[in-house]
C-alpha cells in the first residue's frame, strides 16, 4: 500500500506575524478578497488591516457566520463580479472552512488567518458544511491544503483561554488515533497509510502538551506570549492538523461524532468532545494504568472535561448514552480504524468507565 502525506504550502508563526501578511500575500497576486469572522470585523480588524493592505490590495467582507452552502454562493457571486487573485480567511474554523472552500470553487489560492487555535482546521485539505442552521451536511474533501497558514501568537494570547484548551483537547486525540491507525495499518484522511513523518509529529504533539500545555494556558490567561504559548499553538495547529490527516483519526472523534446527537452537549467546544473521546479510548483501547493517569492528570491540569457532567450530560440515561455509543460505531466512522474490532457495547463500557474514573478522581482530591 502507499502512503501519502499532506501539508500546507507555507506556516508562518510567531508574535506579530501579522506584520507579515502583505509580504506573504503578494506571492499570490495583487488583489484579494478577506473573508472576515464577524466578531474579528468588529473588535480586531483594525489590527490587521495595515498589514494586509501592505503593498497587496485587499477587499474586506463580514463573514455570514455559517460555513454553508448558501454563504459559499454568496461569496463566490462577490468573487465572480470582481477579478481576484487569492482569496484569505481570517478568524475562527468556520471562517476558515469557508475560505478554503471558497477558494477551491473560485480556483484561487487560499490563506488562511487563524484567530484562535481552538482546533486543527487551519492546515486541513477539508471543509466541513453544515447547514444555515448549523446542522452537519457533509465534508468537502479539497484537492490541496492552504498555500499559506499564518498564526499571530499575539492575537491568540488575548483570545479567551477555553479557546485554546479546546484546541489541546483536540491535539490530544492526535497522537492516540494515530497510534491506532499505526498499528491497525488502517487509512489516514487521503485513503493511504500514514508516514512515519506523520506519526513521529502525532507523537511530538502528545509531548509538547505534557510539557507545555499548563503554564501555556496560564500565558494565555495573562495575555502574554511565552515560548511555551508557542509551542502549544503550534501544537494545536500544524503538529495537530497535520497528524489527523496525514497519520489519521480513530476512537476519540468518532466518539466525539457519537455525543453531537445530544443536543446537551452542543454548548461545548469540539476539542472538549474529543478531549472526553479520548479518555474513553483509552478504556476503550485497554491503556496502561501509567496512560491513564497521565492524559487524566493533564486533563485535571488544564481545565479539559473528565466527566459526561464536564460537557453537558449530568444525570444522562443509560439510553442515551448507549445512542451516543451506536453513533459513534456507524459504518464508516472512524473507530473501526482502531487495532481491535468495536461495537456499541465496548463503547457505551467506555464512554461509563472514562466518566467513572473522572468523578473517582475529583472526589478524591
Ligand atoms: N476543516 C477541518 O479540518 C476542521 C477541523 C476541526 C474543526 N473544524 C470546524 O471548525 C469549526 C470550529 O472552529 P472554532 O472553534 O474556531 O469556531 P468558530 O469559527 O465558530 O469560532 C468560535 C467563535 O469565536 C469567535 N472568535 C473568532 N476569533 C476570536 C478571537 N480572537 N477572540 C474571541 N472570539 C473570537 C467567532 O466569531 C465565533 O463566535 C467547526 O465548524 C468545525 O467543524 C474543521
Ligand atoms: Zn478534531
Amino acid at each position: 500500500m502507499l502512503s501519502t502525506t499532506i501539508f500546507p504550502g507555507r506556516y508562518v508563526q510567531g508574535r506579530d506575524a501579522r506584520k507579515r501578511l502583505g509580504q506573504e500575500l503578494s506571492r499570490y497576486g495583487k488583489k484579494g478578497i478577506v473573508i472576515c469572522d464577524s466578531f474579528v470585523y468588529e473588535k480586531l480588524i483594525w489590527d490587521f488591516e495595515p498589514y494586509m493592505k501592505d503593498g497587496v490590495d485587499v477587499f474586506i467582507e463580514k463573514f455570514g457566520g455559517e460555513c454553508s452552502d448558501e454563504e459559499i454562493n454568496r461569496l463566490l457571486n462577490i468573487i465572480q463580479e470582481a477579478k481576484f487573485h487569492f482569496v484569505v480567511g481570517l478568524g475562527g474554523g468556520k471562517t476558515m472552512d469557508t475560505a478554503k472552500a471558497v477558494a477551491y470553487e473560485a480556483s484561487l489560492p487560499v490563506a488562511i488567518v487563524p484567530t484562535l487555535a481552538a482546533s486543527d482546521a487551519p492546515c486541513s485539505a477539508v471543509s466541513v458544511i453544515y447547514t444555515p442552521e448549523g446542522e452537519f451536511k457533509r465534508y468537502l474533501f479539497l484537492p490541496h491544503s492552504p498555500n499559506l497558514v499564518l498564526m499571530d501568537t499575539h492575537i491568540i494570547s488575548n483570545a479567551p483561554v477555553r479557546f485554546l484548551i479546546a484546541g489541546m483537547g483536540d491535539a490530544l486525540a492526535t497522537w492516540f488515533e494515530a497510534e491506532s491507525c499505526m498499528k491497525k495499518y488502517a487509512p489516514n484522511m487521503t485513503g493511504d497509510l500514514g508516514s512515519r513523518t506523520a506519526y513521529s509529529l502525532a507523537k511530538l504533539c502528545y509531548e509538547t502538551l505534557l510539557e507545555y500545555g499548563l503554564t501555556a494556558k496560564t500565558a494565555c490567561e495573562y495575555h502574554i506570549v511565552t515560548p511555551a504559548l508557542d509551542h502549544i499553538v503550534e501544537a494545536n495547529t500544524l503538529l495537530s492538523g497535520l497528524g489527523f490527516e496525514s497519520a489519521g483519526l480513530a476512537a476519540a472523534h468518532a466518539i466525539h461524532n457519537g455525543l453531537t446527537v445530544l443536543d446537551q452537549t452542543h454548548h461545548y467546544y469540539h476539542g472538549e468532545k474529543v478531549a472526553f473521546g479520548t479518555l474513553a479510548s483509552l478504556f476503550l483501547t485497554d491503556k496502561p494504568i501509567k496512560i491513564i493517569d497521565e492524559v487524566y492528570s493533564f486533563c485535571e491540569s488544564i481545565g479539559l472535561p473528565t466527566t459526561l457532567a464536564d460537557i453537558g450530560l449530568t444525570e444522562i440515561s443509560d439510553e442515551k448514552l448507549m445512542k451516543v455509543a451506536q453513533a459513534s460505531c456507524l459504518e464508516g466512522e472512524t473507530i473501526h480504524n482502531e487495532p481491535t474490532p468495536v461495537n456499541p457495547d465496548m463503547v457505551f463500557s467506555a464512554l461509563k468507565a472514562a466518566d467513572a474514573e473522572g468523578k473517582r478522581r475529583k472526589s478524591s482530591y
